[in-house]
């Protein structure tokens, strides 16, 4: 369990992490999400005690991390993958992590075939692939075996097998009780990964709910209608107070009306429906939608829909 009361974090003017309080619990996986530099890096490096926070405290277990027993066999983190000893092999790496750290060598070969890389455990480091990287940071975070295990973007940069691996190992991870907190600026990768989700945007929690609550929350509820009437349609919905966008397919997208209005329009207004379907917005949409105010940078983003009227 990590308990975090008050976190606040400040780099002269800038407040990095601004009285956060929250609980990551054991037994699922929590989304720390946020866009970038909302503080997400910080707030885990506070919690391993390589950032002392301004005001306010974090523990792992009850205890703040310096004041842990045997670190490595609680915690196991990936922060940042190309912190490693390049001219170095992965087997020497975590050799000397486990030597260091009291683990018993069997450990090395036991993570090294948990993340794939037992065929180039003999290889320098310096040549791995960003995949490969990843996946050794992976190892080095599970050789102690700790109950929780905490990763930076852990996808950044991966191929679509890497990316399923690593989703399907934090499921695993969490499914055998450890304690999970994984960050990441990729909502449409949470929604795939997370049961749980902590947001920030700008330093300040946003959202601590689960992903269907974060979802249900912050989205409306679309409701896609095709129809040889779009015209039509779309002016009788819009003067019963709904909004309509019209889609590159010809569909016609409704919000701030309920499904079943929609297709009572349609009716008393003889109109003839080819589809009439829900549409939940995805957690990117919901992300973005929440967070749209808290985004250090803006770009001008083209649109996709047209509005009606
Ligand atoms: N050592 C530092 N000195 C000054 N400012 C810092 C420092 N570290 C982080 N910051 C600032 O604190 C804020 C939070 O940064 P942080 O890296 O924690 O965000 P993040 O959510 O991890 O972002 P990203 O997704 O881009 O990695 C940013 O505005 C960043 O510029």
């Amino acid at each position: 369990m990590i308990e975090a009361v008050g976190l606040t974090k400040r780099y002269g003017e800038r407040v990095a992490v601004d009285n956060l309080s929250f609980t990551v619990r054991p037994g699922q996986v929590t989304g720390f999400l946020g866009p970038n530099g909302a503080g997400k890096s910080t707030t885990m490096r506070m919690i391993l005690s390589l950032d002392a926070p301004t005001s306010g405290r974090v523990t792992v277990n009850g205890k703040a991390f310096t004041a842990l027993d045997n670190p490595m066999r609680e915690v196991g983190a990936l922060l940042d993958a190309k912190a490693i000893h390049g001219g170095r092999s992965a087997y020497h790496h975590l050799l000397c992590l486990a030597q260091s750290n009291n683990l018993p060598p069997r450990r090395v070969d036991e993570v090294l075939d948990m993340v794939g890389l037992s065929g180039v455990a003999r290889k320098r480091s310096k040549g791995f692939s960003l995949g490969m990287g990843q996946r050794l940071g992976i190892a080095t975070a599970l050789l102690g075996d700790p109950r929780i295990l905490m990763f930076d973007e852990p996808v950044n940069g991966l191929d679509p097998e890497g990316i399923l691996w690593i989703r399907n190992l934090m499921k695993s991870l969490a499914a055998e009780g450890r304690t999970v907190l994984v960050s990441s600026h990729l909502m449409s990768e949470m929604e795939h990964t997370a049961d749980h989700l902590l947001v920030i945007g700008r330093g300040r929690m946003i959202a601590d709910c689960t992903v269907r609550e974060f979802i249900d929350r912050n989205s409306a509820l679309a409701v896609r209608v095709r129809t040889p009437d779009s015209a039509f349609l779309a002016e009788a919905v819009t003067r019963s107070g709904g909004k309509v966008a019209a889609q590159p397919d010809g569909a016609l997208l409704v919000t701030e009306l309920p499904l079943q209005r929609v297709g009572d329009l349609a009716f008393e207004h003889g109109v003839r429906l080819h589809e009439l379907s829900p549409l939940q917005a995805s957690l990117e949409q919901a992300f973005m939608e929440l967070t749209r105010d808290s985004v250090e940078y803006h770009a001008a983003v083209p649109s996709t829909s047209q509005e009606v009227r």
